[in-house]
């Protein structure tokens, strides 16, 4: 990669024809009056969503985690979902894909209402996404080859041979060596179980894959790999990345777009440069403070304008 900053969602004509058949729809109103910017004047944003989420209410007894929560993912992009501890990032993204129950609105997800899907309709639904938790949730009795075969054996009808040759494509696409494959999680170091947990992940070869912290515990440099693979990965497959994270380096490195969670909704929505002019007082700590100058002054390792 020669650059680490953010560019604006990509289209992919052949990709998008593949994928819903919806119209560009226009943009939401995701940020509060007064909030940063976002894309809604930026034709390229005016393109599919893959995931709309709107008046979303997700809550535990008294507790209220996320508010009327709008947000939309574009095809193709990769959004940054970011926001303090404790904000609803991974509560978001198990609602988005149904792991927690919502108490008020609707999610569109390439462009049909997960409430009016049939069973056969959810299954096919969830074939299309990839999920990689923040610490793996890899099957401790499993190898990593085994691992990546469980959505296979779930979902399609392949042969022994197949599922062997398509687990170890998996493997060497999610950037581990072949003799990865017949070890256990419990051999594995904390890099291996994230590309273990990724190559899974792109098991079913999906649309739309999501990564809760997919750095998180990595060294720098083992982080910056996984973001190149990242980036490398949603490039060639034409994947849409719905990315949490709290790593500056990753949103610098990958993110086409970041949302911010704060008080149960998404308070800005847009490039990490509309994210700089942001008023809000957490968004300014977070992007323009000391942590936040460094990542944006770290030269990227393989450009070789800044290569010394
Ligand atoms: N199953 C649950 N039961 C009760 N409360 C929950 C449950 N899951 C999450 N919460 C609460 O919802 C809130 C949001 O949690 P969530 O894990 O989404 O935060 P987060 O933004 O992902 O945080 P972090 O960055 O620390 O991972 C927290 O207050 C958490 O305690």
């Amino acid at each position: 990669m020669s650059t680490r900053l953010s560019s604006a969602p990509r289209t992919d004509a052949a990709h998008q024809s593949s994928l819903m058949g919806e119209p560009a729809a226009a943009r939401p109103s995701e940020i509060q009056p007064g909030e940063a910017p976002d894309a809604r004047q930026d034709p390229q944003a005016e393109q599919d969503i893959v995931i709309r989420v709107r008046d979303l209410v997700v809550g535990f007894g008294d507790k209220t985690v996320l508010d009327h929560l709008d947000l939309d993912v574009y095809r193709g992009e990769v959004l940054g979902v970011i926001g303090a501890s404790g904000s609803g990032k991974s509560v978001l993204t198990r609602a988005i894909i149904g792991l927690i129950p919502k108490r008020q609105g609707t999610i569109e997800i390439f462009g049909e209402n997960v409430d009016t899907l049939s069973v056969e309709a959810r299954r096919a639904m969830e074939r299309r996404w990839g999920i990689m938790f923040q610490h793996g949730a890899l099957f401790s009795s499993l190898t990593v080859k085994q691992n990546v075969q469980v959505p296979m054996r779930e979902y399609l009808d392949l042969s022994d041979e197949l599922l062997e040759e398509l687990a170890s494509l998996k493997i060497a696409m999610a950037g581990l060596p072949a003799d990865a494959a017949d070890k256990y999680p419990s051999e594995l170091s904390g890099g291996m179980t994230k590309r273990a947990a990724l190559a899974r992940a792109l098991a079913l070869d999906p649309d739309v894959l999501f990564l809760d912290e997919p750095t998180s515990g990595l060294d720098p440099i083992g982080a910056g790999e996984f973001d190149e693979l990242i980036k490398t990965l949603q490039d060639t497959l034409k994947l849409t990345v719905f990315m949490i994270t709290h790593d500056l380096d990753s949103l610098h490195a990958v993110c086409d777009r970041v949302a911010a969670l704060a008080r149960g909704k998404v308070i800005a929505a847009g490039t990490i440069a509309a994210m700089l002019t942001t008023e809000d007082p957490w968004l300014r700590a977070y992007f323009q403070g000391p942590r936040a100058r460094a990542a944006i002054a770290r030269p990227a390792a393989d450009d070789p304008s800044t290569a010394g």
